[in-house]
């Protein structure tokens, strides 16, 4: 369980999430939506420990945030928006490398089954040669390899064909539902948000997106 109370960021003078509560389970996958600049990348930066929240208070499973960073981020898996990959090695290296920096210990071929658990079977290849969706689902590959609970993913999707759209989002889902995580993830695609989150967080003012998604059948919450 994710428990976030009356949780507050502010730059400067600038208040950008103001008194945000939810509670996320084990098993769900619920979309972040919202507007550029709304505030969802700082929200998933909180929650990655990377910012931290002017006020409020954030608990995952029996863990507070604050007190032992490093107890948090071995079970929080984070996805940025911008690709962390090494260009000039393969898929297999990659993904070695980064294996050597987590705290769990994986095997070569455990390592290789997470990529073909995302259908992307290029170990070989270097990344320079993958295509987009093939990057981005190397990305997230190398999020799960220390098998956090809560998977944090902003804009995991962008720029992507709709296959490789179609099978990240079904590989979310099966994890969630096969596996317990807890999965929250942003994106500007509200057909992909429709069809795989559970149900919706709007974060901002604006009621566009609230309106959208609930007309479409989603369950959303504004924050
Ligand atoms: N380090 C920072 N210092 C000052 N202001 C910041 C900082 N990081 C973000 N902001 C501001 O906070 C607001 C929220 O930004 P954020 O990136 O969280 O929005 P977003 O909803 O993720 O937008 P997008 O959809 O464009 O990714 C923006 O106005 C941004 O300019």
């Amino acid at each position: 369980m994710l428990k976030v109370v009356d949780l507050e960021k502010s730059y400067g003078k600038k208040k950008i999430l103001n008194q945000v509560s939810f509670l996320l389970n084990r098993g769900e996958v619920v979309g972040l939506v919202g507007e550029n600049g709304a505030g969802k990348s700082t929200m998933l930066n909180i929650l990655a420990t990377i910012t931290k929240a002017t006020k409020g208070t954030v608990q995952l499973g029996d863990y507070i945030y604050g007190r032992k960073v490093e107890d948090i981020r071995k079970i929080v898996g984070y996805v940025p928006q911008e690709l962390s990959l090494w260009e000039e090695f393969t898929v297999e290296q990659n993904m070695l490398f980064f294996s050597k920096l987590s705290w769990k210990k994986r095997t070569k071929e455990e390592c290789r089954q997470l990529c073909l658990n995302m259908q992307l079977e290029q170990w070989k290849e270097p990344v320079k040669s993958l295509s987009g969706g093939m990057k981005r689902k190397l990305n997230i590959a190398i999020s799960l390899l220390h098998d956090p609970m809560l998977i944090l993913l902003d804009e995991p999707t962008v720029g992507i064909d709709m296959k490789s759209k179609n099978e990240i989002g079904k590989y979310l889902v099966k994890l969630a539902k096969e596996q317990g995580k807890i999965i929250l993830y942003t994106s500007h695609d509200m057909n992909e948000i429709t069809t795989f989150c559970d149900r919706v967080y709007a974060i901002g003012q604006d009621p566009f997106y609230t309106n959208l998604l609930t007309n479409n059948g989603v369950q959303v919450d504004r924050l």
